[in-house]
This record gives structure tokens, C-alpha cells and sequence, in this order.
């Protein structure tokens, strides 16, 4: 089975890390009105009562922002920022070592919060409810707990998976924040201004372009307009047509709505060989060699976006969508397939 290619998905890559695209302001994030809109009351809040702010969790598909939001918050908060993942913190000891280093109403960023280990989880409600931690010393009938008081902080979670978090955990974040897809307009802000400075000059069409086929996420777009510009150094004059960015994403095999090849042979599988389903999850992940996580955390959010797949308690369907995305007709309701390939 082909692998996807990387570049096209979601998933952090070490690229990413170029520091100089993030936005580092609230009023230089782009998108998220709504979101946006509510922090910028609840961070304001907390400086003029000097309090830390509430914990707040942010959970969508991947590449939406929510490690940027994460980072902007500390930084309009004037406070420090710390940041683990889940799966990092194997026992409880490690989060206590960083939990008792916090400053006065820093943030502590735990990325993939849904990974906790549950003994690791244990530690941390009554830190993030009371500021305090419970520490067992020793072992058996000698063993005995100590607490030990916290500085008060501010969690910030991120979670892929909302599903995937225990409910005394979910309940414990003041400020649960769902993070959308971009639209094409704001994703076209996103890729002007990236490519302003990257130093190479996009054409609003050639930016729209981009925009366009990023699956509604600013990750893919950041990759998708290194790629293009790639392109347009070496085969154009430096500068981002319109033609120049269809011609790189149709070779990286991005097609017209953004899907690239892992996209298009899960939909093509439960055409093909279901007959647009309903199919199980585990069934698509076998068949496909993809992961059910992947499938459920990357692959499949888009397609449920732009009503290309229904999730149903029998399985997953191709919509309407769907079918007409792959140029194929929906079988009749007798349930016979009638293929057209186009
Ligand atoms: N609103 C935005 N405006 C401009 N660039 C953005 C915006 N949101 C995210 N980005 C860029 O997209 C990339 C991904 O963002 P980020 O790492 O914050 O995503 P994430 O939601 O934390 O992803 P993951 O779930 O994989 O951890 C970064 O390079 C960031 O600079
Ligand atoms: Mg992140």
C-alpha cells in the first residue's frame, strides 16, 4: 500500500517549527472569530484582576492553531509557558516536577491531553481544582500523602480527540474551545501573508489557489505554499500565478477540493467496494493499512466537512458528495451499483 506523503496530511513535521510564520499576537491570528473573540475577554480579565486565567481546552483536527492559540495566550497573559504532551508523562512524578516549578499564573501547555496516563491524571484534578498537589511517600501501610500547595497556573489542553478525555477531566476546563476549519477567505489571509514573508511575492489568484486546496487547515496551507514556492523558483520567475500553483499541487496530487491520494482511495474503497457502504471503521482501517486513529483524526474530519462521507451507527457512507467527487453514480434503491467512471 502507498504511503501518503506527509507533506500533504496534517501532522506536525519539523518544518513547521519555523518560528517566523507563527503568528505571536492575538491580532495577528487569523480565523477563529468566535474563539478569538472569547479569549481576548477572558485574557484581559485576567491581567486587570492579576488572577490566573481559567484552563482552557482546545480540541479539533490537527493543524488548526491550537498549540499557536496555546503559546499567544501565555504571551498575552505576560506570563511563562511550559509545555509537555500526554504521553511524555509516564508517571506521576513527572508532572509533579513540573507543576511545583510553575511561576505565579503561568501556563502549562499539555499537548495530546487525551494520552495521560491515568495515574498522571490523578495528580493533576486537585492541582488544577485547588492548586494543590497530593503526594504519596513510601510504600504499603507506611505509605503516606502529603500535599504540597501550587502556584496558581493555567492548563491549557489539546486534544485531537474531545471523545478520548475522561469526563472529571473534561469537566475541570473553565473555557472548552472547539476549534474549526478555516474558511478559503481566511486561509487566503493565511497564505498572503506567509508568503510576504517568505519574500515571495503570491498573486491574489495564485494565493486563492492555495487557499483553496488546503483542507481548510493552516498547516497544509503553510506546506502546500513551500512546495508551490519551490515551483516557482526553480521552473517560474520566483512569483505565485495562479497556473504555476495549479500545476505544483496537481504534481504533489492535491486535487481540486484539497484532497490528495489517501483521501481519494478511502473514498474510492467504500465506492468500489462497498457500495458506498455502511462500513465499519476497523474494516476501512484493515483494507487501507491506515491506522483507525489516522483515519478518525485526519482523514475523516475533512470528508464529514465537506459532506463527502456520513458517519452512521452502522458504519461509515459516501454521500451525495462523495460519489459525485469520484465522478460516480450513487447505486439505484434496489442496491445495485451502477458505476459510471469518468
Ligand atoms: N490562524 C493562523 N494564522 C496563521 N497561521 C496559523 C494559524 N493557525 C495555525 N497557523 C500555522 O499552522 C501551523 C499549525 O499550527 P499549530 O501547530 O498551532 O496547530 P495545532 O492545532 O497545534 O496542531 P496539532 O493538533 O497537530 O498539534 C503552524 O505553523 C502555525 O504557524
Ligand atoms: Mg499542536
Amino acid at each position: 500500500m502507498e504511503s501518503p506523503d506527509p507533506t500533504l496530511r496534517p501532522d506536525p513535521l519539523p518544518e513547521d517549527g519555523d518560528r517566523s510564520l507563527r503568528p505571536q499576537a492575538l491580532s495577528e491570528f487569523i480565523g477563529q472569530a468566535e474563539a478569538r473573540a472569547n479569549l481576548r475577554v477572558f485574557i484581559q480579565s485576567a491581567r486587570q484582576r492579576g488572577e490566573a486565567m481559567d484552563h482552557t481546552l482546545f480540541h479539533g483536527p490537527p493543524g488548526l492553531g491550537k498549540t499557536t492559540l496555546a503559546q499567544i495566550m501565555s504571551r498575552e497573559l505576560g506570563v511563562g509557558f511550559r509545555m509537555t504532551s500526554g504521553p511524555v508523562l509516564a508517571k506521576a512524578g513527572d508532572l509533579a516536577a513540573i507543576l511545583t516549578n510553575l511561576e505565579r499564573n503561568d501556563v502549562l501547555f499539555i499537548d495530546e491531553i487525551h494520552r495521560l496516563n491515568p495515574a498522571v491524571e490523578e495528580v493533576l484534578y486537585p492541582a488544577m481544582e485547588d492548586f494543590e498537589l497530593d503526594l504519596v511517600i513510601g510504600e504499603g501501610p507506611a505509605a503516606r500523602t502529603v500535599r504540597i500547595e501550587l502556584q496558581p497556573f493555567t492548563l491549557v489542553g489539546a486534544t485531537t480527540r474531545l471523545g478520548l478525555l475522561t469526563t472529571p477531566l473534561r469537566d475541570r476546563f473553565g473555557i472548552p474551545t472547539r476549534l474549526q476549519f478555516y474558511t478559503e477567505d481566511e486561509l487566503h489571509e493565511i497564505v498572503t501573508r506567509n508568503a510576504t514573508l517568505m519574500k515571495a511575492p503570491a498573486e491574489d489568484e495564485g494565493a486563492r489557489e492555495i487557499a483553496r486546496r488546503a483542507r481548510g487547515t493552516p498547516r497544509i496551507a503553510g506546506r502546500l505554499l513551500r512546495r508551490v514556492v519551490d515551483f516557482a523558483v526553480v521552473e517560474g520567475d520566483g512569483r505565485i500565478t495562479r497556473a504555476l500553483a495549479d500545476n505544483a499541487l496537481t504534481r504533489l496530487g492535491v486535487d481540486h477540493l484539497g484532497l490528495d491520494g489517501a483521501d481519494r482511495r478511502y473514498l474510492r474503497l467504500i465506492a468500489e467496494a462497498y457500495q458506498g457502504g455502511p462500513v465499519g471503521i476497523e474494516t476501512l482501517s484493515a483494507a487501507l493499512s491506515e491506522s483507525r486513529d489516522a483515519l478518525e483524526e485526519v482523514i475523516e474530519p475533512f470528508l464529514l466537512q465537506q459532506g463527502l462521507i456520513q458517519r452512521t451507527p452502522r458504519g461509515r457512507m459516501l454521500a451525495q458528495g462523495g460519489w459525485h467527487h469520484l465522478g460516480m453514480a450513487a447505486p439505484n434503491a434496489q442496491g445495485q451499483t451502477s458505476l459510471f467512471g469518468k
